[in-house]
């Protein structure tokens, strides 16, 4: 849109997350690799501020250049590309895993087995990042998935014992995936009689509350690459349940009336 370059239109300004965001550092490298550190900055904030300045910004057609990632509501309420990253910055497709707190199988067999059985389609959690987006609090969205997915969720809780008002404490961060995959494991675990205490976090404290073991578990690990210094920082401390969810993605995301297809065409 406009003459003038998209850095001049956006005033050089790279819309993030919460500085302990993966997706943060992989837009520093990206911003290092594509030669942008001079010029651009990268503003931290959170999910929810970044959303709601996204809203502004695509309601008033006018440009803004955001972190983004898939699975998110973003896609489908607004039209949306990522900027295509021909070096390879932000990494391939990706999965988000269930880590556990070492110990936690042995004591609490049952809440280990569905979260071990929990897995789910990028469309499943966008179900639900949609319903909390246009206002449904997340336990009521998260009770009405888990009480439409019946036959999904049978699969998660398969052959796990009942709960007994067993507890299970889950962290999570304040990301719109994470808030809704963490409430509907939640739902599934009181389902079947289990306690559930969740609790919001950092980044950072969610990896070290799984790892020093005062958290039961998360489902929010984005791996092999976003996630990567966190896994390696407290590797050995915490049981990788593997995949939750298949075929993430991250990267800058532009709404499509904008004119640039690449992050080369942020250079100056
Ligand atoms: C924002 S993604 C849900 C996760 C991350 O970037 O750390």
């Amino acid at each position: 849109t406009g003459s003038k370059n998209v850095g001049d239109q956006v005033n050089y300004e790279i819309t993030g997350i919460d500085p302990g965001a993966g997706l943060m550092k992989a837009t520093e490298k990206a911003m290092k690799d594509y030669g942008l550190k001079n010029d651009w900055t990268l503003k931290e904030g959170s999910s929810a501020a970044m959303t709601a300045e996204l809203k502004k910004a695509y309601e008033k057609k006018e440009p803004i250049i955001v972190t983004g990632w898939t699975p998110h509501w973003m896609f489908s309420k607004y039209d949306l590309k990522y900027l295509k990253d021909p070096k390879g910055s932000f990494g391939k497709g990706e999965s988000i895993h269930t880590l556990t707190r070492k110990g936690f199988k042995q004591e609490n067999p049952g809440a280990n087995k569905i979260l071990d059985q929990f897995f789910w389609k990028s469309s499943d959690m966008e179900d639900v990042m949609v319903k909390v987006q246009d206002g449904a609090k997340p336990e009521d969205a998260a009770e009405d998935w888990v009480k439409s997915h019946k036959k999904q969720v049978a699969k998660w809780t398969k052959g796990a014992p009942k709960g007994n008002g067993k507890q299970v404490s889950l962290v999570y961060v304040a990301w719109e995936s994470e808030i809704a995959s963490t409430n509907v494991i939640a739902k599934a675990l009181e389902q079947e009689g289990y306690k559930v205490k969740l609790q919001q976090v950092e980044a950072g404290p969610m990896f070290a509350g799984v790892a020093g073991g005062s958290a039961d578990a998360m489902v929010a690990a984005w791996l092999p690459t976003t996630h990567k210094d966190y896994y390696d920082k407290y590797k050995g401390k915490f049981e990788d349940l593997g995949p939750n969810l298949k075929g993430t993605k991250l990267g800058l995301t532009v709404p499509k009336y904008m004119d640039i297809d690449s992050i080369e065409d942020l250079k100056k």
